[in-house]
């Protein structure tokens, strides 16, 4: 049998951010915001939860009644026995088939809210700011998209299908027990208070084991991120016994609140138990004593000792979930914790950009990253005209990679501002920005795919020969040729296979094939031999006057041919000319080139 969810699609984003906002702290009525819009699905499905359960409820009168009949014979006994045993063949058998409907419900719809929390997750972090990702480790960011969304997902299953049939239960078993009994409903009642206070008691040191330990595993779902990431680094410095002494302590801490969680929740489902037990026997002494009066019959004695079973059970079952629960309600709060985070990157989109030109200029531009202690840049003015080059160069530290990442609008200016085209960057639209300029970062980021995918990376209708224009631009053909596939070569994880050289140049070529009107280099050649440096120095002159480049490089003869060399001192241009005006001048770039030489 194959069953199908129905398609609405994963985009509730909006919603869900709404009903976090409007239900804040409490993850409850949040859970039950995520069945919005899905009233009809979940009504379907709890018509089936009582077909599924109605057994339960029918074969304690059907055993009464036989009990009652056998231990009375009389008139058409075995007649209304077999009647018996035909209605509760009846209930029992479409029991399959209504579990089968309700899970086809529910299971719909609560598989459909975890893929869309986690598009909903996805979307955000694809909004959140430069900054916010410096601040928070990787891994901990998967630990919410993938397994907080999973404890919520499993909180959905367990209360819907637990709560509702302890509801029932409770309802039904408690109607019969009054029609039949109103003595022993009163005994069935003091169950209730019982179980109130127990979870009343043990709820805030559940919880607050539940917090500790998600926020251990969090921390050690980090850490392990960037132990494997290290590991090259590691290695090479036979460091190997501190990672693991490092890894140690996180796992120590993970053992220590587990442990903690598990007395705790062993010791709620104990004490439970006990307690339950207890009041089960006492329920059947009580009844078995009625029955000795006279009061009730055999058969009531077994009707309400299945019923008081079934509500301990029912009881027993919430008690035991209760840290389940308490843990699914923690993932709420934790995938909240993204879903609420303020730090997006501001997006106004009041000025449309149009085609760019690529005219820059930074207007009195003063910059504090916001946990730092001193401005890195003050007062800070340049004016770059489309077409023209301009290079970047300074001391260590100067905040020379700041002012890329301001005109990317990874950082937003603490003040001044900067124009693109003569447009106040915070009214663009940095989407329809973006896609009209190229950067090559520091760090070359390639993923798993092919070569071809690295380099076209989000474009669409690429020509073959549009990327080998590309290649041949940045020297990758010796690559090319030595690759099995050619273009089609995957690259493994993070292009591992490559050589350093060689992934900063499919870094480039990803650059070049946008045909950017504005791109910016941030020590793009840093990690190339000579041979490679002079292919992407020819590259990088080949781009130079057909858009506006900005480079940064610490070598000072690979920015020679730049317009200009704006050196950065203090927070501002403390130096502006060409090459040759630059070393005429004798001043701070001539200091630092000779000192290179
Ligand atoms: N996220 C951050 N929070 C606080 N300070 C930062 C942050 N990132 C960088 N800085 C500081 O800002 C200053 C400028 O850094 P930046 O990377 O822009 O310098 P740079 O001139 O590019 O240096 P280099 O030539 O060594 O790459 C440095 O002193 C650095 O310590």
């Amino acid at each position: 049998m194959k069953e199908t969810i129905p398609e609405e699609g994963l985009e509730h984003f909006d919603e869900y951010l709404q009903n976090y906002s409007k239900n804040e702290n409490h993850p409850l009525k949040i859970l039950l915001g995520f069945y919005k819009g899905k009233k009809l699905q979940c009504a379907k499905g709890f018509f089936w939860l009582i077909c599924q359960r109605s057994p339960v409820w029918v074969t304690p009168i059907v055993t009464a009644n036989i009990i009652d009949i056998a231990t009375n014979p009389g008139k058409n006994s075995i007649q209304r026995i077999l009647f018996n045993l035909v209605i509760a063949l009846l209930f029992i058998s479409q029991n399959a088939f209504s579990n089968y409907m309700a899970t086809k419900h529910f299971s719909g719809a609560n598989r459909e809210i975890e893929g869309s929390l986690r598009n909903a997750l996805v979307r955000k972090l694809q909004q959140l700011s430069i900054m916010f990702y410096k601040e928070i480790q990787s891994g901990r960011l998967q630990s919410k998209v993938m397994r907080d969304v999973e404890n919520v997902q499993a909180l959905l299953n367990q209360m819907v299908r637990t709560l509702f049939f302890f509801i029932l239960d409770v309802i039904i078993a408690s109607a019969v027990t009054l029609y039949h009994s109103p003595l022993v409903f009163v005994v069935f009642l003091a169950a209730i208070p019982v179980a109130v206070a127990g979870i009343y008691y043990f709820k805030k040191p559940i919880s607050e084991r539940n917090r500790a330990f998600r926020t251990e595993m969090e921390s050690t779902q980090g850490a392990v991120a960037e132990m494997l990431e290290m590991i090259p680094v590691t290695r090479a410095h036979g460091l190997q016994e501190v990672e693991i002494n490092k890894m140690q302590r996180y796992l120590k801490g993970i053992m220590h609140q587990g442990f903690q969680l598990d007395l705790m929740n062993n010791l709620f489902g104990a004490a439970s138990w006990v307690v339950f037990q207890s009041f089960q026997i006492l329920c059947l002494a009580f009844t078995g004593c009625l029955a000795v009066k006279g009061k009730i019959g055999v058969g009531e004695v077994v009707l309400f000792q299945t019923y008081f079973t079934q509500i301990v059970g029912q009881i027993s079952t919430l008690i035991n979930i209760y840290p389940d629960l308490c843990k699914g309600m923690e993932s709420v709060r934790s995938i909240g914790d993204i879903l609420e985070e303020k730090q997006v990157e501001p997006n106004h989109s009041i000025v449309p950009l149009g085609d760019l030109k690529g005219n820059v200029r930074f207007c009195n531009v003063d910059f504090k990253y916001p946990d730092g202690e001193r401005y890195i840049l003050k007062d800070f003015n340049l004016e770059v005209k489309p077409g023209e080059s301009i290079a970047f160069a300074g001391e260590s530290g100067t905040g020379k990679s700041t002012i890329l990442n301001l005109l990317i609008g990874f950082l937003p200016p603490t003040d001044g501002k900067i124009l693109i085209d003569r447009i106040n960057m915070v009214n663009l639209d940095m989407n329809e920005y973006r896609k009209q300029i190229a950067v090559v970062p520091q760090n070359t980021i390639l993923f798993s795919g092919t070569i071809r995918e690295n380099i076209t990376y989000g474009l669409e209708n690429i020509s073959d020969d549009e990327i080998w224009s590309v290649i041949h631009e940045v020297g990758l053909e010796d690559l090319l040729d030595k690759m099995p596939d050619g273009l089609d070569t995957p690259l493994g994880e993070h292009g591992d296979r490559l050589s350093g050289g060689q992934k900063q140049r499919i870094s480039i070529a990803r650059a070049l094939i946008r045909k950017p009107k504005i791109i910016i280099f941030d020590e793009a050649t840093s990690a190339l031999d000579s041979a490679s440096e002079k292919k992407v120095q020819e590259a990088t002159d080949h781009m130079m006057g057909k858009c506006t480049t900005f480079i940064v490089a610490h070598r000072l003869s690979t920015i020679r041919k730049a317009d200009r060399i704006a050196f950065i001192k203090d927070g501002s241009v403390a130096e502006i000319g060409s090459y040759e005006e630059l070393m005429a001048k004798k001043g701070y770039f001539y200091r630092l080139k000779s000192l290179q030489e």
